[in-house]
């Protein structure tokens, strides 16, 4: 059995695959102890575990290498990015420097598709990779996330905000964040769509990750919603064969 962890800012993903790589268990936790619940509940041993991290979690890698070490006897390998994966051209002057998340959900999707292909993925920051046909990484854009850019403004103001997707002039508070909110990510995705098309080309495909894909859904009407591309992207990068 193979443990998979997708570490971000905001949630642990994770997924256990069995001996024939088949998905046999996925969860969530807010954090590593409750990561831990999750895994001494299930009172599973794994042989191997393979990690995706975000600088802000590698940071920390020697404390959750402690802690997964209780529940893996095999290998426990994290993923780092590299100059090449699966066809894609790290475009970075240090390649390591590129968010790991990134590089693996790049790697996989270019892998699924074969052509050019924009990887959007919207969590705690929405990324945003370009892909050329030829597999070179032309570089990216990383903005704030969806909850971020409400968290901001209602923190910074004392605002409250609706929970509501609007769109257009409202006529109290709530309301008037939320679609100011709304149409911030509408227009940053009308603009990524059409810049995607013109540097990638007409045939460019929009694959979309993270908790928030069905936001970005509602603003790019053929993009592709892909949750497992960095897990994906973790068997490319650490196959264990
Ligand atoms: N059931 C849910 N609980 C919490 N957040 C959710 C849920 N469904 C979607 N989200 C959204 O998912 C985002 C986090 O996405 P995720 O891809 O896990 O982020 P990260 O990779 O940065 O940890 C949150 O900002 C939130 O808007
Ligand atoms: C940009 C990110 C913080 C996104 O993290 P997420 O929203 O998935 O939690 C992550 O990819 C990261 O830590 N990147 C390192 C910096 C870079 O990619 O240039
Ligand atoms: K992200």
């Amino acid at each position: 059995m193979i443990l998979e962890l997708d570490v971000g800012n905001s949630w642990i993903k994770w997924r256990v695959l069995d001996d024939k790589r088949g998905v046999i268990v996925t969860g969530r936790a807010a954090s590593l102890a409750e990561l831990e619940g999750q895994l001494s509940g299930s009172a599973a041993s794994f042989v191997d575990c393979r990690v995706c991290a975000v600088q802000s979690a590698l940071s920390n890698a020697e404390h959750y290498a402690g802690v997964l070490r209780q529940y893996v006897s095999g290998r426990l390998v994290f993923a780092a990015s590299g100059e090449h994966l699966a066809g894609v051209q790290n475009s970075y002057a240090e390649p390591a420097r590129l968010g790991v998340d990134r590089w693996l959900a790049m790697a996989a999707g270019y892998s699924r598709v074969r052509g050019a292909c924009m990887i959007i993925d919207a969590g705690t920051a929405i990324t945003v990779d370009y892909v050329r046909d030829d597999g070179l990484h032309l570089g990216g854009l990383i903005a704030p996330g969806y909850q971020q850019m409400k968290k901001t403004l209602v923190g910074s103001t004392g605002l409250v905000v609706s929970d509501e997707f609007l769109a257009g002039p409202q006529t109290c508070t709530a309301n008037c964040v939320a679609a100011g909110v709304e149409t911030m990510l509408s227009g940053f995705m009308k603009q990524v769509h059409d810049d995607g098309l013109v540097r990638l080309g007409q045939r460019a495909r929009f694959l979309v990750s993270g908790g928030d894909a069905l936001l970005v859904q509602r603003h790019i009407e053929s993009c592709e919603v892909m949750d497992d591309l960095v897990f994906a992207g973790l068997a490319l990068a650490c196959p264990f064969e």
